[in-house]
């Protein structure tokens, strides 16, 4: 295993090291990582800086086929899969899924790019003759915004890593990426970081498009955020390390953008008529939503929300008999783990909190335990501490009185990733009352599904108000989050041979255009 981390086609080795862990076991797992240092991410910076204008400036397609290249690349890489399982504890399957999605979104943000109309090109022409004064021609487009740091994210080693969904949006967008890779799957940052070397090369890209630094200490990522040529930043992880992340980019004397994921719990609200026909089967769902990959999802249902009724006593029976059978599984790192073991402790003592079921015990390092907890709405309401996040299989179901002591549960609640309706046509009244709430709370409202499961598509919204996001306006996963990396630029009566390809008259790239506000 390669213990270097990359500076543009370089890899360095030498100096101090770390080492990851297999949190099945916590043994130390075989290689010495070299550990960056703040002047590498400075070399990083610098190099991504002189990458800038000639990777923003390539034709759409030419940085389609280096996103194709990077997915190709990530492909023939061998290892990868079981290097993630032992740094992660992660089963195979999920991550050769994972690797799926990947190479996935990778290939449909070089799509969205042939499409054209991420480019955003709008042109007003000249009118000379018009009175009382003429208009100048007038003509629009995006360019990306600069170099960008990503921050690599513990749960998702592959999909939201080092060639996941931000570094994807980004080199789409035109911007060389800086990364730094999350401490606790070094092995699988650099196979993946190679890969993107790789493709660098293969493209005759310059070298400062990609970097990926390395190593175990906050300061290296505070530096990272800190470098004047870095214009963005895109974070998954705790609400801790994202807001960190914020304040030093909002302290520096150039702020910039920190596009943070971080916590949500995801309610889920049980409407009586869906109980009544199928809390059955309802119970079992959530819970398989719940224990799927040890809960470490940010989607992760972590409340329910249903009128106290013998149909949600069922209903929550059938929940706590499935979770009881729920096999402890290995989380991601110790650290994790005890954050979970922790937020567990702390719902399981407040006195207003009832624990229903524990799942299964087992031996061996860091099992997460799946948990189970009921309140009552009035409760629910009262405490806040009872709507945080417990990363990990935790979940709590509120019982109200009325739909207004639903709504005043939801209104309570800080900003989230999803709002989840199981309902029937009967229940279609109520929620039609709740759903303007529901629209100013999350960033996808979806129903009769669980909120685990992200697809990546054109339409998909992964952010919502805060904590779930520092910036509720856009999407860390899907098309959409090319958005944060661009910004417009106008061209006023700028000559035909200085204007840039895709805004030229004659359009040469043949980009879709808004013409005098009609699309063409
Ligand atoms: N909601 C969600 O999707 C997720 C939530 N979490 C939560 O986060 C907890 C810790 O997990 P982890 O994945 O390590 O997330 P962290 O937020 O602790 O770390 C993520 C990355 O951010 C860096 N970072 C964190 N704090 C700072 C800081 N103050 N300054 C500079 N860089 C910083 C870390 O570097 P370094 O290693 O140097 O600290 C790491 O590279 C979990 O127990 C869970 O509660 C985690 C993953 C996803
Ligand atoms: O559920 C998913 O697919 C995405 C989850 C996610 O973004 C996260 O856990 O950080």
């Amino acid at each position: 295993m390669d213990g270097s981390f990359l500076i543009g086609s370089h890899a360095v080795s030498g100096g101090e090291t770390f080492q990851a862990f297999d949190p099945a076991t916590n043994e130390a797992l075989d290689t010495d990582f070299a550990v960056s240092t703040v002047e590498h991410v400075a070399q990083a910076c610098a190099l991504a800086d002189d990458a800038f204008d000639s990777f923003r400036d390539l034709d759409p397609e030419a940085r389609a086929t280096f996103l194709d290249t990077v997915a190709d690349e990530i492909e023939a890489t061998d290892g990868l899969v079981e290097r993630a399982m032992a740094e992660s504890g992660l089963p195979e399957a999920r991550l050769t899924g994972e690797r799926g999605r990947t190479c996935g979104q990778l290939r449909l943000f070089a799509k969205l790019l042939r499409q054209g109309r991420w480019a955003n090109v709008v042109v007003d022409n000249a009118m000379p003759d018009r009175k009382p004064l003429p208009r100048a021609d007038l003509r629009q487009r995006r360019i990306a915004v600069g170099p960008v740091a990503v921050f690599g994210a513990s749960n998702f080693p592959l999909a939201f890593s080092v060639a996941g969904g931000d570094t994807a949006s980004a080199f789409a967008a035109g911007c060389p990426v800086v990364c730094k890779g999350h401490p606790a799957h070094p092995g699988t940052s650099v196979l993946v970081g190679r890969a993107i070397q790789a493709a660098v090369k293969k493209c005759g890209l310059h070298e400062g498009v990609f970097s990926l630094i390395q190593g175990p200490a906050n300061e290296l990522g505070a530096a990272l955020v800190r470098d004047p040529r870095i214009k963005a930043v895109g974070f998954t992880g705790s609400r801790g390390g994202g807001l960190a992340l914020v304040e030093i980019a909002q302290n520096r004397p150039e702020p910039i953008p920190v596009y943070a994921e971080m916590s949500s719990i995801n309610p889920v609200l049980l409407f009586p008529a869906a109980l009544a026909a199928r809390g059955e089967a309802m119970g079992k769902a959530y819970v398989g939503s719940l224990t799927m990959g040890s809960g470490q999802f940010c989607t992760n249902p972590g409340v329910v929300v249903g009128l106290d009724s013998p149909d949600l006593d069922s209903f929550a029976q059938t929940a706590a008999d499935a979770l009881v059978e729920a096999q402890p599984q290995v989380m991601l790192t110790s650290g994790i783990h005890a954050n979970y073991d922790k937020g567990v402790e702390l719902l399981s003592g407040q006195s207003s909190v009832e624990t229903l079921a524990r799942g299964a015990e087992g031996t061996g390092c860091n099992r997460g335990r799946a948990a189970l907890f009921t309140t009552t709405g009035k409760a629910f309401i009262d405490n806040p501490e009872l709507a945080h996040e417990v990363f990990g299989a935790a979940s709590i179901i509120v019982k109200c009185q009325s739909f207004e002591e639903v709504r005043q549960v939801l209104a309570g609640m800080e900003g989230q990733l999803t709002i989840t309706l199981q309902l029937d046509d009967a229940d279609q009244e109520e929620a039609a009352k709740l759903l303007p709430l529901m629209e100013r709370k999350a960033g996808r409202i979806l129903a009769n599904g669980w909120p685990t499961g992200v697809e990546v598509s054109y339409a998909m919204v992964h952010g919502g108000p805060f904590p779930a996001t520092s910036d509720p306006r856009t999407t860390s996963v899907g098309t959409a989050a090319i958005e944060r990396f661009l910004r417009p630029v106008c061209y006023q009566d700028l000559p035909d041979a200085l204007l840039p390809k895709p805004v030229k008259h004659g359009n040469p790239l043949g980009l879709p255009r808004t013409v005098d506000g009609e699309q063409e």
